[in-house]
């Protein structure tokens, strides 16, 4: 289904697209700083495999995955023990060099980019990522120039699927639930737009890991961002 199909005449309006496994592949930067994060701790490298799987809910979690070397890690732990703390703090120095050294953007995603920018659409990136990337990583990638307003996983209080940042993002672009969309590729895009209840397209190729994508709730789900077109 295009994105006129999902709006009819109330189109266009506000686009919030998710960055990790939605706009750019990351995960080969994100796997690099994790291996040097686990290397520094004497411990085995974890791969881009498991570290695709380990993405979506911020770098917090995503270091607690890789020191529990599982997805299924449960959040019962102190959040102040000191190996997590000195495992966040390397991942965050080494990803800081790393950052978009070897991602690249997705097929399909500065054309669907510039065709919503023409047609007057206001775009913003709403991510779990922590801001401090998110400005290097899109200016790496040459994308920083289409977005009105980026928002990282620490920018507010609470991250995605907690459906603020995505309300606060689109009343901020004078968006309604009405005329708004969102783009991501996990179930925390797709559960944080029902909770604001807004409109979801989902991409098959991220990083979405449990339950095919498909069956997640999202009002479309595309190969392609191209596809919206
Ligand atoms: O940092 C992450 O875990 C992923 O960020 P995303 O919300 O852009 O997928
Ligand atoms: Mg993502």
């Amino acid at each position: 289904m295009s994105l006129n199909g999902l709006f009819n005449a109330r189109w266009p309006g506000v686009a919030l697209f998710d960055l990790d496994g939605t706009l750019v592949d990351s995960a080969p930067d994100l796997a690099a700083a994790v291996d040097q994060m686990l290397e520094q701790l004497s411990r085995p490298a974890a791969g881009i495999d498991k570290v695709r799987q380990w993405v979506g809910n911020g770098a917090a979690i995503l270091v607690r995955r890789a020191l529990a070397n599982s997805v299924d890690w449960e959040p019962v732990d102190s959040k102040n023990d000191a190996l997590f703390n000195d495992a966040l703090a390397i991942f965050y120095q080494a990803y800081t060099q790393l950052n978009g050294q070897h991602s690249v953007v997705y097929d399909g995603v500065e054309e669907c980019l510039r065709r919503l920018a023409e047609q007057g659409c206001r775009l913003a990136v709403v991510t779990n990522k922590p801001e401090q990337f998110v400005a290097p990583l899109l200016e790496h990638m040459g994308l920083e120039h289409w977005f009105d307003l980026t928002i990282g996983g620490d920018t507010l209080a609470v991250k995605k699927p907690d459906p603020a940042p995505l309300r606060h993002a689109m009343e901020a672009l004078d968006g309604t639930p009405g005329t708004t969309v969102m783009v991501g590729d996990s179930a925390a895009d797709i559960n944080a737009a029902l909770a604001a209840g807004i409109p979801c397209v989902a991409v098959r190729y991220g990083y979405n890991y449990g339950p095919p994508v498909d069956s997640l709730g999202a009002d479309t789900v595309v190969d392609s961002l191209a596809e919206l077109l």
